[in-house]
């Protein structure tokens, strides 16, 4: 990771008056108060957690949604109440790829806006001093500008096979904001791109492209099959970044960054389905033939993020994607059986 200085003009060195007034200074964060990473053993969650256990956080807390349901105001308020986390990450959210959010449209709007709401309202209760919630780049309109950049927001029509979810996530960046306004809480939002990684979610109908293609071509491998079936044209391009740089920008904005505008975050370079499919099939080892099935959505037709605000705040990202997918194949195979059960 490079550390240069921030020149971005929200948020660096002395004293510090965001746009919308909020009095803020970021810095370092104290190593031995208590952490609260919501969604702790999901893909994102648990790189966070990895992330800041290596600087040296000594009270990194989480509890998995059968112990706690965010979904659950009360029981969120008394986690708070009892926890009193001084920093939390919300990375706790109904996460799907393209199919299970164009088929669950209100479970991806009504579980993330309750769970949201839920853990920033607490967190407002009980005075969290520092707290990033994470959006993603589907709340972008479908056909914005690209490379997107963060004031693209709200300036077009959303992508149909995850407006839910987008929604849902458009109301967290302006609860955050809100947050700022009403109650002068130093809180921001990220927008991460395309993730993957360990503890991803590798269901065929339910996960996103990367561990579905991972998953895929290496079952083809082991049964021999002739060709597999993707989904869609393959021309769709994303920009694909790894958890554990994803959990090092969280920890780089939370030391570094304080504003209302929420920050992308991304590699800065794209691909299109069809090259990461030839690209998997070849970590993998697969020499068969891959078909389309057209019938299946595209989604958008590109979403590659400006990530220059991120830039300018001394962060870009340091796993190339081969070093990123060898990696995640690496543990997709240390932990199939485990998967599979
Ligand atoms: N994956 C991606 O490509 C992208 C993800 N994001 C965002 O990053 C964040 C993390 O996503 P990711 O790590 O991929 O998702 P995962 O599905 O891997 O993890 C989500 C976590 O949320 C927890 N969770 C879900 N529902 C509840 C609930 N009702 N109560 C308590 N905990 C709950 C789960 O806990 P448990 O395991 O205990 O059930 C799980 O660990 C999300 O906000 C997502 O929108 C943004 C852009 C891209
Ligand atoms: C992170 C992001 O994730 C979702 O959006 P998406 O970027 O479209 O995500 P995806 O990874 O599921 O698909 C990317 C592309 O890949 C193609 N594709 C081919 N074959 C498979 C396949 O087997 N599985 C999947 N999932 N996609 C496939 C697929 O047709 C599409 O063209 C959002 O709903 C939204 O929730 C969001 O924020």
């Amino acid at each position: 990771m490079t550390s240069g200085p921030a020149s971005h003009g929200e948020s660096h060195g002395g004293s510090h008056v965001a746009s919308d007034g909020v009095e803020f200074t970021p810095g370092p964060l104290d190593r031995d108060a208590t952490f609260y990473v919501a969604g702790h053993r999901g893909l994102v969650g648990s790189a966070i957690v990895r992330r800041l256990e290596k600087a040296g956080f000594t009270h990194v807390v989480g509890r998995a949604s059968a112990d706690l349901d965010l979904k659950d105001r009360d029981a969120t308020f008394a986690f708070f109440a009892e926890t009193k986390p001084r920093y939390v990450v919300l990375a706790a959210a109904k996460v799907g790829g393209i199919m299970a959010n164009n088929t669950y449209p209100v479970d991806f709007l009504s579980d993330n806006v309750r769970i949201q709401t839920n853990v920033i309202d607490a967190a407002i209760a009980h005075d969290v001093e520092r707290l990033l919630f994470l959006g993603s780049s589907c709340i972008y309109p479908r056909l914005a500008p690209q490379p997107i950049r963060e004031d693209s927001l709200l300036t077009g029509h959303l992508e149909p096979t995850n407006d839910a979810y987008a929604i849902a996530k458009i109301a967290g960046i302006l609860h955050i904001q809100a947050a700022r306004r009403q109650y002068g809480k130093a809180w921001i939002s990220a927008m991460p791109t395309n993730l993957y990684g360990p503890n991803d979610n590798f269901s065929p109908q339910g996960s996103h492209v990367l561990p579905a293609l991972i998953r895929r071509y290496d079952e083809a491998v082991a049964s021999g099959a002739a060709s597999v079936t993707n989904w869609g044209t393959g021309t769709p391009r994303r920009e694909f970044l790894h958890a554990d740089d994803m959990a090092d920008a969280c920890l780089h904005l939370l030391e570094h960054y304080d504003g209302p505008s929420q920050v992308n975050v991304g590699t800065g370079s794209d691909v299109t389905i069809r090259e990461i499919a030839e690209t998997i099939a070849g970590v993998v080892g697969y020499g068969g033939r891959t078909e389309w099935d057209t019938t299946k959505p595209d989604g958008t037709p590109q979403k590659l993020l400006d990530v220059s605000l991120l830039t300018s705040l001394g962060w870009t990202a340091q796993i190339s994607l081969e070093e990123g997918l060898r990696r995640t194949v690496e543990w997709y195979h240390e932990n199939v059986e485990q998967l599979r059960g």
